[in-house]
């Protein structure tokens, strides 16, 4: 199925952001909502404080595909005291970008955990995984090779990108590759739209041409 829209979006789409405490989720998100055409400027980088819970985010993104989407962006804490909130979600979203810190190889450890932690709650529906080795400005202090990076993202059968916050580096490159992913999924039908789940959602059912295909992203910085 294949639904475009010609002001509005297609589709939205649920995602969520998962690691561990500190490797940098929330600084992700804001970095990359932040980074939408015509947003406010961005808050004041407050001090470091711990999610509590799920945070919700969302920003508009045109597809390479052709159609706009929504993403909705769930920030979740993680902390393990808050692990029996945050699980409760994995059920409803279609793509989870797993987070790790490059300086932190407890971190990196740890994917395998919360990659299993969604496969043992999602149900029935297909999720889009994104690995994401973040802080990569941190080069001096950095303890995950991105061979290794990639050799963990094959062996669980998805991409990897490395990313900072900090530099704006893959930002955007990260969540267009998930977004691209799921779409294909979903014009492959390896993903079905179902009424009873809000991974995805059709929000505009009018068939009138999208404009044109955003502009192919100048590809990864090498930070
Ligand atoms: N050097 C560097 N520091 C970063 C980057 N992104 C985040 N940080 C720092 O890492 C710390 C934790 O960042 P958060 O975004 O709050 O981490 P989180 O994963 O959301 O943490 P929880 O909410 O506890 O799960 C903060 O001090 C951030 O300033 C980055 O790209 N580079």
């Amino acid at each position: 199925m294949r639904a475009m829209s010609a002001g509005g979006c297609s589709y939205q789409f649920r995602i969520a952001l998962l690691g561990d405490a500190a490797v940098g989720k929330t600084s992700l998100l804001r970095r990359y909502v932040a980074g939408e055409p015509g947003a406010p400027e961005p808050e004041p980088e407050p001090e470091w404080a711990p999610t509590v819970g799920v945070e919700f985010y969302s920003r508009k993104l045109q597809l390479r595909a052709g159609p706009c989407v929504k993403l909705q962006l769930w920030d979740t804490a993680g902390h393990e005291r808050f692990r029996c909130i945050t699980r409760s979600f994995y059920r409803n979203v279609v793509g989870v970008l797993l987070v790790f810190d490059v300086t932190n190889r407890k971190s990196f450890e740890h994917i395998c955990d919360w990659h299993q932690e969604v496969m043992a709650t999602q149900g029935p529906h297909k999720v889009i995984f994104l690995l994401v080795g973040h802080k990569s400005d941190l080069q001096s202090t950095r303890c995950v090779s991105a061979q290794e990076a990639e050799a963990l993202a094959a062996s669980l059968g998805m991409a990897f990108i490395e990313t900072s916050a900090k530099n704006n580096c893959n930002v955007d490159l990260a969540f267009d590759t998930l977004a691209d992913a799921i779409q294909q999924a979903l014009e492959q039908g390896d993903i079905q739209l179902q009424e009873d789940w809000g991974g995805i959602r059709l929000i505009h059912k009018t068939q009138v041409p999208s404009g044109p295909p955003r502009k192919q992203p100048p590809g990864p910085c090498q930070c």
